[in-house]
């Protein structure tokens, strides 16, 4: 039965629990608040447990995508908002599937953070600056196949965890560097460990890459008022832009594609790169038009690259 909270009730926030989405969900009630003239007490964060934030799971030093692939962190949180445990729930763009459970609608994305991907040693200033046969920690298969296209004497060791595990893992030597999106690094307050920032023309981030969204139910209409004055313009075009690309690429598994979209004026540059897991070979493509057909743009961008690629380019598809 749906329940029907009283207007008075707090507007429950769900989140992850890790400092990460917790610095995400305190940024939207800020927000929130903000925008309403509302005291904190009106917001409530429902911490809830995903099934990626299951230790044992995690602890397996297995690739994330043989742990569960794209919806591992999101599922317990859409399900709790569909039976009403929660009204909105705040997420990382980029780990979020493309199409949304029956129901709920994921389209009030805040202003995006930095999109880049910053390199972080202790030891080295740079990509460049690693010297032959370096050990790079990463989990990401997008990183990893990126790497090893461009710098194939690399190795690559399975790197999870959040930035202070991944910081003692550098300490202990267990690699010489690893990748991480600045947006997070900003976020924590944490900036100061990158070396330096990867720019787009040398490695493109991740779809959606910096941006956070905000989910609702459909039929929510007070939720839907609530979340209007957040909702970013220049974020939405982007988002629908790289997303389109990402859903026709059928992206639903973590996969090595990685897509930029950027205003320039009314239009938008999108660009995109598919890569073989294994780094042997990548195709990039790019293309503009119009800014508020960016989700067109997409679909057109990720067909022209699906016929461009050879037969077996995407047997990672699922
Ligand atoms: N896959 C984990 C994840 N999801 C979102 C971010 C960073 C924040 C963002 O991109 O918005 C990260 C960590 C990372 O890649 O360093």
């Amino acid at each position: 039965m749906e329940q029907m909270p009283s207007p008075n009730a707090p507007l429950k926030i769900g989140t992850r629990g890790s400092p990460l989405a917790l610095a995400q969900a305190y940024e939207t009630r800020s927000r929130l608040m903000a925008a309403h003239d509302l005291p904190e007490e009106a917001f409530e964060i429902v911490v809830i447990k995903t099934s990626g934030d299951n230790a044992s799971l995690i602890a397996a030093d297995k690739p994330l995508k043989e742990v569960g692939g794209k919806g591992l962190f999101t599922k317990e949180i859409e399900e709790a908002m569909v039976d009403g445990g929660i009204d909105i729930a705040v997420h990382s763009m980029k780990d979020m599937p493309t199409v949304q459970p029956e129901g709920l609608i994921l389209n009030c994305y805040l202003p995006r953070e930095d999109t880049r991907d910053a390199f972080v040693s202790l030891k080295y200033d740079s990509l460049d600056a690693l010297p032959e046969g370096a050990v790079v920690g990463t989990s990401s298969l997008r990183r990893r196949a990126q790497l090893a296209y461009r710098r194939p004497d690399l190795k690559m060791v399975e790197f999870r965890g959040n930035v202070q595990t991944r910081m003692k893992k550098l300490e202990d030597g267990v690699a010489d560097a690893t990748f991480l999106a600045r947006a997070g690094l900003n976020r924590l307050g944490m900036s100061d460990v990158a070396k330096s920032s990867i720019e787009p023309e040398d490695m493109l981030p991740a779809v959606a890459q910096g941006c956070i969204g905000i989910e609702r139910r459909i039929a929510d209409e007070r939720c839907a008022e609530l979340l209007l004055p957040l909702m970013d313009g220049p974020s939405g075009l982007r988002l629908a832009c790289e997303r389109a690309f990402l859903r026709t690429l059928d992206g639903s598994c973590e996969t090595p594609i990685a897509g930029l979209s950027i205003l320039e004026g009314d239009q938008i540059w999108l660009r995109g790169e598919i890569l073989r897991p294994d780094g042997s070979e990548a195709i990039a493509d790019a293309i503009r038009g119009p800014a508020t057909d960016g989700e067109a743009l997409g679909e057109e961008l990720a067909r022209r690259m699906l016929a461009s690629a050879p037969a077996d380019f995407f047997s990672w598809r699922c």
